[in-house]
């Protein structure tokens, strides 16, 4: 697990350390400078020269006192300082005079001509602006992201010191302009921004440095967090003497006479990912297909005109989890159906495509949501189940996330290029997942796996962060098999094996 910090979160870290601890600024930064300045040597060579683009602030301190180690090794640094002499911190100002001592030529950016960065750098150390970075940039800040741009399509490798300036560090989004990086090196925990999009484009190689940080106490659960592939190692184990009933039972509400093959994807990997049975519910147009098309699967078909919830009661008693809506149509029998699972079931679900298209246009559904659901929109279902407009969830997805699980008390699940999964847990990030992943039938996939995982009898919040970390890691696998242009749902599937077997 990973901790993901915003840029307010950051600031009480480095005032925790240095003012409650009482360890010196200068030496955190130090640590810091250390860290740019050993992957700047990684990232070019002896003889090449290196040009550090400092603001202001303390992230510019750290690039002069980046660009005072690689004097010492011996490289050709330049500094060009942007800014106003006025607005410099403390901690610049000293770095400042130790560069000036030691001679590391320096000029601000009205003259930055003369260094004409198009030319000649091979490297470029952007420390213009960190998690300090509290507006959009100006006119003068956009020409220089430009200039820098320009130098790397013309070969330039560029550092971003803690964050690509422009970069906004708590969401990620673009302050205007922003500089395109090869490598981050970021200090302490890695920022939201540097894992949400668009921010996660601009950084390049992400590394982060350990300089010392201590956390304040209780901060830890007020951070954000993501899952690497060993966090897979949490997942249930498998007892030796198990049966199909130990593994769980998965009980789907899925596919409409035009698609059977949501309820297939669905299924299916219900299974892949440990369920023990899984049982179809669907109109009876689709029994015959599904029974052909996974002979594992126990298909239940019902009467599009009279559905028989006394049946479906039955079928719900023998579940250990509930999924529902994957290519399950948005007719009344789909609503009748839905109604009664919302008002009557208590066992852990999962709640997924026409499922919350029925919610969104039924608002009295949403009523019966409590924390045995788990809602898996993406960013359009979540606009109809919320009023709110796509740009907006896209701009401020954790935003959308917490207050739909406020006003309802389920898990959410908002998926897009990062998920972002509210539960009682907390705020977790996902970080794997390509756009190969953005096919049909991928959130089909999402949903069986949350459902085997569900049914394996784990809480509805560990199972919606481990369900997307391994959706992720498979579709990962997927798109390092097919590529991502040829890479399928199925294919997705395919790959949960191999992924849970190397991990677990
Ligand atoms: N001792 C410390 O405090 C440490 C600080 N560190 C570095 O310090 C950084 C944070 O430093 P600061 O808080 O000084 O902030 P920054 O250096 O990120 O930037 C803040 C400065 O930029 C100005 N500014 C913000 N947005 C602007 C805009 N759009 N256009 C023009 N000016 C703008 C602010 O007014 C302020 O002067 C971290 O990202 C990290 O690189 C690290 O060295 C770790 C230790
Ligand atoms: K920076």
């Amino acid at each position: 697990m990973r901790y993901l910090t915003d840029s307010s979160q950051m600031k009480a870290i480095d005032s925790y350390n240095i003012e409650e601890l009482g360890i010196p600024s200068l030496v955190l930064m130090e640590r810091a400078a250390y860290a740019v300045s050993a992957e700047a040597e990684q990232m070019s060579s002896q003889n090449g020269s290196v040009l550090v683009i400092c603001g202001m602030g303390n992230n510019g301190a750290d690039g002069l006192a980046a660009a005072r180690m690689l004097k010492l090794h011996g490289r050709k640094v330049k500094v060009l300082l942007c800014g106003k002499a006025s607005h410099s911190t403390k901690e610049h100002s000293i770095q400042l005079a130790i560069t000036e001592k030691l001679g590391i030529p320096a000029v601000t950016a009205d003259s930055r001509q003369e260094y004409s960065i198009e030319n000649g750098f091979e490297l470029i150390i952007d420390a213009l602006f960190g998690v300090g970075l509290s507006r959009p940039l100006n006119k003068t800040f956009i020409e220089l992201t430009d200039a820098i741009e320009r130098a790397r399509i013309s070969g330039a490798k560029v550092l971003a010191v803690d964050i690509p300036s422009g970069v906004s560090a708590s969401d990620g989004q673009i302050l205007g302009a922003a500089v395109k990086a090869d490598a981050t090196v970021t200090f302490g925990f890695e920022k939201l921004g540097l894992v949400l999009y668009p921010g996660a484009f601009y950084c390049g190689k992400k590394k982060v440095a350990d300089i010392g940080f201590s956390l304040p106490n209780g901060m830890e659960s007020r951070m954000a967090y993501t899952f690497g592939p060993e966090d897979l190692r949490r997942l249930p184990k498998r007892p030796a003497d198990g049966n199909k009933g130990t593994f769980g039972k998965v009980l789907l509400a899925a596919g409409s006479k035009r698609m059977s093959g949501a309820a297939y994807m669905s299924a299916l990997a219900s299974y892949r990912s440990g369920a023990g049975l899984v049982q179809i519910y669907t109109v009876k147009e689709n029994v015959q297909v599904l029974k052909t098309m996974l002979p594992e699967a126990i298909v239940t078909g019902f009467d599009r005109e009279h559905p028989d919830m006394e049946e479906l009661a039955d079928l719900c008693r023998w579940a250990d989890a509930l999924v529902a809506g994957p290519g399950f149509s948005t007719e009344s029998y789909a609503e009748q159906i839905l109604h009664w699972l919302l008002k009557n079931v208590t066992l852990p679900k999962v709640l997924d495509a026409d499922a919350l298209n029925l919610i969104a246009r039924h608002c009295e559904l949403a009523g019966y949501l409590d924390g045995s659901a788990v809602i898996t929109p993406h960013i359009g279902e979540m606009s109809r189940l919320t009023g709110k407009t796509v740009d907006e969830i896209k701009k401020a997805p954790i935003a959308a996330a917490l207050e739909f699980r406020e006003q309802h008390g389920a898990v959410c699940v908002l998926k897009d290029a990062r998920t972002a999964v509210v539960s009682e847990n907390g705020i977790y990030i996902s970080s794997s997942g390509n756009s190969g992943m953005a096919t049909g039938g991928s959130g089909d996939v999402l949903s069986g796996i949350l459902g085997g995982l569900l049914a394996a009898g784990m809480n509805v919040g560990d199972a919606a962060e481990m369900g997307v970390c391994l959706h992720g890691l498979a579709g990962d696998a997927a798109a390092e098999r097919c590529g991502m242009h040829a890479m399928m749902a199925t294919d997705i599937i395919s790959c949960l094996g191999a992924v849970l077997k190397e991990w677990t």
